[in-house]
């Protein structure tokens, strides 16, 4: 096992626990609780596969589980309600703790959850997608997506620990194991060349499911998101960087109906859209832009843009992204492949030029 660790001082420090058979070591997870109750958040489809292995190592503890449907399009202020009724039905306490399984949707929502609830209790990540390994259970953003906006009603609430269990991306299937890589992607394009390279390489033995090769962009992921979460924990600088391709990516998602497109599918057109951006500004050549769209198209990502998406559509849906500032719409660009812009302010011309003429 492998124990890394997010940085943030006395008080929100972490560690992230990366290894197998790590949900056949209840120790690790135990150590964790500081109280007897115990709400398990999790969705349809993996409680019939890995909540009972939780649950069984937990059998002193007043647990409960909320089973919630399985989806991005149930990421919403509706569904988050069901995780407090949970809570309530329960008498769960202040000092109880939300365990987290599934998940990058079971983890924004569980982590938001625990954020809210008596105005904040204990959460632990049991991520168990390779995008939720890699990505969403580190770093603390939580919250639920809006009809209008993705991610738009939220918290920066971070857990108490990490459990990767990389066993569980055995049951996962090929099309998620792909949206998973585009995440692990973005590190290597705006921070670390070496693990770009390393992928190119790598590509087909992490869709092999080799082990090894999983485990190392597992960590290696991770590493790169606890430095940049532990040098800017709620973004106002380097962090981010971390958005590359989700401007656009965030309006595909919104755009085309949450669900239509995976997020990490959606974020690999976006960084495609991204790199064109770039190219038209100076900053990539043609050769580093083709390359760009050949690592997603290695790893069985979509580079093509949604047909029926109007560039007008994608300027609304990205006027209310995050990073804008006074309404003005700011993307995360490259400066060079494996070097990130921090938000740039795009020209509106130049934006549309982008939207028109990238094709994939
Ligand atoms: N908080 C963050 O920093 C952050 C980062 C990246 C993405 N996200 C969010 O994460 C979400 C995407 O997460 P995701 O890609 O994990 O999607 P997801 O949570 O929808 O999971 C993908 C699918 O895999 C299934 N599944 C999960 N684990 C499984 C397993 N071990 N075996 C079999 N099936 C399994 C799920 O039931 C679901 O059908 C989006 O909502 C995105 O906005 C958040
Ligand atoms: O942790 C971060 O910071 C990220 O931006 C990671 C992204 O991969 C993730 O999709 C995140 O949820 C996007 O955040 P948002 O604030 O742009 O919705
Ligand atoms: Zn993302």
């Amino acid at each position: 096992m492998k124990e890394l660790r997010v940085d943030l001082g006395q008080q929100r420090s972490y560690p992230i626990y990366i290894g197998s058979t790590l949900l056949e070591q209840p120790e690790l997870l135990r150590r964790h609780i500081l109280a007897k109750q115990v709400l398990v958040v999790t969705n349809e489809t993996i409680a019939p596969l890995y909540l009972g292995k939780v649950l069984a190592g937990l059998t002193d503890y007043q647990t409960e589980a909320v089973i919630l449907p399985d989806g991005e399009q149930y990421k919403t202020l509706h569904y988050l309600e069901k995780i407090f009724d949970g809570l309530l039905a329960s008498k769960f306490s202040r000092n109880a703790t939300l365990i987290a399984l599934g998940g990058g949707v079971i983890g924004d929502m569980g982590g938001f959850a625990a954020a809210c609830y008596q105005r904040g209790i204990a959460f632990i990540q049991i991520p168990t997608t390779l995008l939720a390994q890699v990505d969403s259970s580190v770093g603390g953003k939580t919250g639920v997506n809006h009809p209008l906006g993705k991610n738009m009603i939220g918290a920066f609430y971070q857990p108490q620990c990490v459990i990767a269990d990389a066993d569980v991306l055995d049951t996962l299937d090929d099309r998620q194991l792909s949206a998973g890589l585009a995440e692990v992607i973005k590190y290597g394009l705006i921070r670390d060349p070496e693990f770009l390279q390393w992928l190119e390489a790598n590509l087909p033995q992490l869709l092999a499911r080799d082990k090894a090769a999983l485990a190392y962009a597992i960590e290696r992921s991770c590493i790169n998101k606890a430095e940049v979460v532990g040098e800017d924990e709620f973004e106002s600088g380097v962090r981010a960087t971390l958005n590359l391709g989700h401007t656009f990516g965030h309006a595909i998602e919104t755009g085309c109906g949450y669900g239509q497109y995976l997020h990490g599918e959606a974020v690999a057109i976006g960084t495609c859209f991204a790199a064109d951006l770039s190219r038209r500004l100076g900053w990539l050549n043609d050769a580093d832009v083709a390359r760009i769209v050949a690592v997603f198209k290695a790893a069985k990502l979509p580079v093509t843009p949604p047909a029926e998406m109007t560039s007008e559509q994608y300027v609304d849906l990205m006027s209310v992204d995050k990073k804008n500032v006074d309404g003005k719409i700011r993307v995360i660009l490259l400066e060079a492949v494996g070097k990130a812009s921090l938000p740039v302010n795009v020209d509106l011309a130049q934006l549309q030029a982008t939207l028109n003429g990238y094709a994939g």
